[in-house]
């Protein structure tokens, strides 16, 4: 196995800059991949928005598999967080989230109310792992009707705030969090969503794995998306990947020069297209795996 402790320079910075930014910060939103909610988790969120409210945000819901992303919405609504599910690329679920965060800055508002504190502008911040959809969801929220705020007196240098209404705003840089790569799985599961780099292990190894979790949830998915019926319950599940894995590389003509199967392109095909969401909405991790 590849080593997976690999921690860009570039990370190692974003991390102390989103560890600065939270002090200003009342409401942490925090964007996972709704096709692998804990994998695209940081654990050390918890640490970082201690005494924060918290606002969870299943992204790329367009992608994931709706009846699993309303499990995950339950699973952590009951673990008191608030929890919405969103398409930050068509903007569908907009609404809710930003009533998420307005109830949150309400909560908060309150609180402050109640030890004399009035009119203190509620911050919040968008934190989470490499492609999640950070960029996308902050203009998405920020949207054409909205004004930006900062570059004035009394605003935080270099910071740039987006109103959500009178008294909340957004920091408009979202916060890195690293990824973890705790375990093969969470590694492997970060790499099918591009959320690190799929070099980071060997690709042939990575698209048998994916084609077997498919199978596991999604029987004969992948073949039907290429063109083929394939959907045996065997126990030898390494060769039956392999065997699809062939049979996408000449479905799609993939061959090499001797006329022989080239399943290095077919890899990089079936990876790309599950990472792009076209085969399929799909989530991989399920509440209560
Ligand atoms: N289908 C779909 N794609 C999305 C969604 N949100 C973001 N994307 C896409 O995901 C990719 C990554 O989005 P970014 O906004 O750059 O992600 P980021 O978290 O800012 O990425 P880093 O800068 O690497 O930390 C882009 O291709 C987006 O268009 C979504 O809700 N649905």
């Amino acid at each position: 196995m590849p080593d997976l402790h690999w921690y860009p320079g570039h990370m190692t910075k974003a991390v102390r800059q989103m560890k600065e930014d939270i002090k200003l910060i009342d409401i942490v939103i925090e964007l996972v991949d709704a096709r692998i909610p804990i994998s695209s988790r940081n654990p050390d969120i918890d640490s970082l928005a201690a005494g924060k409210s918290r606002v969870i945000i299943l992204n790329k819901a367009d992608m994931a598999d709706d009846r699993e992303t309303e499990n995950w919405v339950k699973h952590f609504t009951d673990e008191g967080m608030i929890a919405v599910k969103l398409n930050s690329r068509s903007g569908n679920g907009m609404k809710q989230v930003k009533d998420a965060i307005a109830k949150a800055a309400e909560a908060k508002m309150a609180r402050d109310r109640a030890r004399g504190i009035l009119n203190r502008p509620v911050r919040a911040i968008v934190g989470g792992i490499p492609n999640v959809g950070k960029s996308t969801f902050i203009n998405s929220f920020a949207g054409r009707a909205v004004t930006k705020t900062g570059n004035k007196p009394g605003v935080t240098k270099g910071k740039q705030w987006i109103k959500l209404n009178k008294q909340v705003e957004l920091l408009d840089t979202p916060g890195i969090l690293w990824p973890k790569f705790e375990d093969r799985k969470t590694a492997e599961h970060l790499a099918f969503i591009g959320s690190i780099k799929d070099e980071v292990i060997e690709k042939m190894e990575l698209v048998l794995n994916l084609i077997t979790e498919l199978e596991e949830n999604y029987c004969g998915l992948v073949a039907s998306y290429y063109g083929f019926d394939n959907c045996e319950k065997t126990e030898n599940k390494i060769d039956f990947a392999v065997k699809t894995l062939e049979e996408v590389a000449k479905k799609r003509a993939l061959l090499k020069k001797g006329g022989e199967t080239d399943t290095d392109k077919a890899s990089k095909l079936i990876l790309d297209d599950f990472k792009n969401g076209r085969l399929g909405k799909i989530t991989l991790e399920n509440v209560g795996e």
